[in-house]
């Protein structure tokens, strides 16, 4: 049986992912609850980054902290946690070191490599590997009470593809172009099997309570258009095609769903023909040219300005919501306000506040 929650206070992002008439576009940010919020670093202490993902506690804890610094002002909670708990849950091990980001200290290395092998044959109970995510999102669900709706995610094939074998962030992706180009096939076997993976672990977060998801192909724009379409654009469709199957099986109702390739400009076409119903866009993309293209196939954009500008001070913030508002067709319907990418450390948490401030203020009659 499903959980059961208090009735919803604020449904804004919801009903402007369904491409609805809205009062104000709805707002939130990509890593939202991070190091740039003091109280982060107060709640998580000693803790180990994965540690912290493990914990219900402390993962709705820190879910809830810009909910309730940004209170009236922020319209979504995304579930804490990584995109990096599915190679984990393959069997991998990650560690997040310390201002250096996430390790694999045993990436895959060649499709002849034993790892790649068993990964390959192993059944992962996905709900058991990653129950202790499908309880974090019950939990925060419940302190929620309803306030606003909390977005669930995962990261997409290409991008966990590129981490398990690159074994970490990567500046020249040798090892990724090095297993898509030589070893295209033993490719596409994994990145279905992580696409496969994707769709029962988003419809079990679904089931805990999230009420939509976002995939993050956070490395999308490292391949070339038809390196894209061959590697990227087929799995994420296939999440896109095959979620909506499968909660119906588990007599669930769908939620909206959202892609961020981030970096593959040239790829909004072929988004906006998929069945995401919202696509996030990073500031390569003009907002009204951008805007243009997606309302024109009714869908829903999110995002999307440079999150550098929030260093730049209070003039350059207000210059970027002013060509948002206005590239985003006034905000009334099928824009959700965000930054292009997460927000950077550093960032003083009072420059989102304006931010938001900004936005509610250009699109607020
Ligand atoms: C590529 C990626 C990762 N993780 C994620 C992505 C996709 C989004 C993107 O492109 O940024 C997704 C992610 N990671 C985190 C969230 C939490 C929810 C949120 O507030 O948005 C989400 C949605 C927490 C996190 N994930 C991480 C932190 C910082 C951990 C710390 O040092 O305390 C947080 C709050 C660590 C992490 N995790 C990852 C990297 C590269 C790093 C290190 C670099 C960095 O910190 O920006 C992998």
């Amino acid at each position: 049986m499903a959980p059961q929650f208090e009735p919803m206070k604020n449904d804004l992002i919801l009903r402007t992912a369904r491409g609805e008439k809205v009062e104000r576009p709805p707002m939130w940010v990509m890593r939202q609850a991070g190091r740039y919020l003091p109280e982060y670093h107060e709640a998580k202490g000693n803790n180990d980054f994965f540690e912290c993902c493990r914990s219900p506690e402390i993962a709705s804890t820190l879910t809830l902290q810009p909910i309730e610094r940004y209170e009236g002002l922020i319209d979504a909670a995304i579930i804490f946690s990584d995109i990096l708990v599915i190679p984990q849950a393959m069997g991998m091990e990650v560690i997040m070191v310390d201002k250096k980001g996430p390790h694999f200290p045993d990436p895959l290395q060649s499709p002849d490599d034993k790892q790649y092998n068993e990964i390959m044959e192993r059944e992962v109970d996905v709900k058991e590997s990653l129950d202790y995510v499908y309880k974090a999102i019950t939990l925060t669900r419940q302190k929620l009470k309803g306030r606003v709706p909390l977005i669930g995610f995962c990261g997409a094939p290409w991008t966990l593809l590129s981490y398990m074998v690159e074994g970490g962030g990567s500046k020249m992706f040798i090892q990724a172009k090095t297993w898509v180009f030589k070893y295209p096939e033993e490719s596409k076997v994994l990145l279905q099997k992580i696409a496969e993976f994707c769709v029962e672990y988003l419809a079990l977060q679904i089931e805990a309570g999230a009420q939509m998801i976002q995939v993050f192909d956070s490395w999308a724009g490292e391949l070339s258009p038809s390196s894209f379409r061959t590697f990227s654009l087929p799995y994420l469709t296939y999440i896109a095609d095959n979620l909506p199957k499968r909660l119906q099986e588990l007599g669930l109702e769908r939620v909206p769903m959202t892609a961020f390739a981030k970096g593959a400009w040239y790829a909004l076409d072929y988004l906006c023909d998929s069945n995401y119903d919202v696509i996030s866009l990073d500031w390569l993309h003009d907002p009204a040219e951008a805007y243009k293209i997606a309302r024109a196939k009714g869908k829903t954009v999110q995002g999307n300005a440079d999150p550098g500008v929030l260093y730049g001070g209070r003039e350059a913030i207000t210059a970027v919501v002013k060509e948002m508002v206005a590239g985003f067709g006034g905000g009334r319907q099928g824009w959700i306000a965000n930054l292009g990418h997460g927000i950077t450390p550093f960032v003083n948490p009072d420059d989102l506040r304006f931010y938001f401030e900004e936005i509610h203020k250009y699109t607020s009659s």
